[in-house]
């Protein structure tokens, strides 16, 4: 038998609805409650506008995780799945705005593109939600050979975002 290899992994977390900043805490608890998930670091939580969707929704609060993990880039979404589904139950949302999104952003070298799986994630190179606080994270990270700090510098969205903190619940400047 064979082992399973160890792979890094970014996973980002947004939350803009009901206790934000705790959502996204109990969310990488759960994330790394797996077995066969380790935590290697998390960045800054960052708070930021919402971009695409309903123009009135509340602004979201945004984050990454780097973690090691042996699951298959398929068992990794069902892990995230599993652990957004526990936080969608706990509020009835009519549209839009999320208890907790996750998405998985890359995972070792694998690139992907399925139905219900592509990896890099489509959209992560252009949004600064993503982009901004994994630089800070990991300011050597790069996306398709790209420095992330750059991707990030060049995001339309960045104007709209902020440093958070939780202890206070506001947002730096
Ligand atoms: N890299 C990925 N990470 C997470 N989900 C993905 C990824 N690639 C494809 N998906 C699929 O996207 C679906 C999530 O769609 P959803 O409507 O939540 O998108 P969204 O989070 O609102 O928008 P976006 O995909 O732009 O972040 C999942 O069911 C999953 O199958
Ligand atoms: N600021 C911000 N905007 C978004 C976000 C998000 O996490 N943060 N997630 C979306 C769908 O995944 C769409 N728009």
């Amino acid at each position: 038998m064979t082992h399973a290899q160890h792979v890094s992994a970014v996973l980002a977390l947004g939350s803009n609805l009901g206790e934000r900043s705790d959502t996204l805490s109990v969310a990488v608890g759960d994330l790394i409650a797996h077995p066969d998930v380790r935590l290697i670091q998390v960045s800054e939580v960052v708070q930021t506008r919402p971009v695409g969707g309903p123009g009135d929704q509340p602004d979201f609060l945004n984050m990454v995780m780097e973690v090691e993990t042996t699951l298959a880039p398929l068992d990794l979404l069902a892990h995230c799945q599993d652990v957004e589904n526990r936080h969608h139950r706990v509020r009835e949302v009519r549209w839009g705005p999320r208890t907790l999104d996750i998405d998985i952003i890359t995972h070792d070298q694998t690139r992907l593109e399925t139905e219900k799986l592509t990896i890099p994630h489509p959209r992560a190179a252009e949004r600064a939600f993503v982009l901004q606080p994994w630089a800070w994270m990991d300011p050597d990270a790069t996306l398709d050979g790209v420095p992330v700090a750059e991707l990030a510098a060049r995001a339309a969205d960045l104007d709209g975002l902020r440093l958070y903190d939780p202890e206070t619940d506001e947002v730096g400047g």
